[in-house]
């Protein structure tokens, strides 16, 4: 058997936190459900899951947050109880379990919409972080945050154009593109500051190139086989 074959790479049984991150239309969900295929055909169990939402209770908040108007502390009240509620219910025990969970969108989007696109006070932010994600078993003072960021970086007018007409937009797509242009400056502050957690996939390209990027950005964590380009 090769190093690199699915059925010998259970690399790591401990559990994974992956999140998906980027402006709207960024591209990420294609590639989410190919990484959820590969991490199963690398013989792990995977949650694939969302956020706002990924509960009950959180799948209630996300349909507020993202149709009723509200301010910005409402907006990150919001995202933080259903976080809390999908960290309890899914995402502990998933990793507890030893799984895969793959988030599309987790806490860099709070700090990048409601923080640099609303201009929310970043201070509170991160006192609402902390008593969320807060998880003494990791360490004295120590937070959940995804072992990888898989951040879908692209101009806000290609993701503008690739949403046009798509789907009726909810609250956050209807916002103009200085919105946008905020948020992804959250983003690249983010990934400036953690750029270990951060892998920045380059996603103006054909769908093919960035799923090998995005593939790419996995293997180099030794976390998938790094020889076999999927999807
Ligand atoms: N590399 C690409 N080139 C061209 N079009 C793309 C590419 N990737 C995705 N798209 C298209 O862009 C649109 C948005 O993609 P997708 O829904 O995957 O983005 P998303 O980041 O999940 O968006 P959102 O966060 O708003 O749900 C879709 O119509 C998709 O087919
Ligand atoms: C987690 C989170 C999300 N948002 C915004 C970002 C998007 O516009 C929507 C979620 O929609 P998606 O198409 O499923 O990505 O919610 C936010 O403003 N703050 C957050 O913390």
């Amino acid at each position: 058997m090769t190093p690199s074959s699915p059925a010998s790479f259970p690399a790591a049984s401990r559990g994974l936190f992956i999140s998906f991150e980027g402006i709207d239309g960024a591209g990420k969900s294609s590639h989410i459900q190919g990484l959820h295929d590969a991490f199963l055909a690398a013989g792990r169990q995977v949650v694939s899951t969302r956020e706002p939402g990924g509960t009950p209770l959180a799948e209630k908040l996300r349909a507020l947050f993202l149709q009723e108007p509200m301010d910005a502390l409402t907006e990150a009240l919001l995202v933080f109880a259903g976080r809390r509620d999908h960290l309890q219910q899914v995402i502990e025990p998933a990793l507890a379990r030893g799984d895969v969970v793959l988030c599309d969108r987790f806490t860099d989007a709070t700090f990048a919409y409601q923080g640099a696109g609303r201009g929310f006070d970043l201070q509170v932010l991160s006192v609402l972080e902390r008593m969320v994600q807060q998880r003494p078993e990791l360490g004295e003072g120590a937070l959940r945050q995804p072992d990888l960021t898989i951040w879908f970086d692209l101009p806000t007018e290609v993701a503008a154009e690739r949403l046009a007409g798509a789907r009726a937009p909810d609250r956050f797509e209807s916002e103009p593109q200085q919105f946008f242009a905020r948020v992804a400056a959250g983003y690249a502050e983010r990934a400036l500051a953690q750029p270990e957690r951060f892998a920045r996939i380059d996603s103006h390209r054909p769908k093919q190139a960035v799923w090998q990027a995005v593939r790419q950005a996995v293997a180099a964590q030794g976390w998938l086989p790094a020889s076999k380009v999927e999807g």
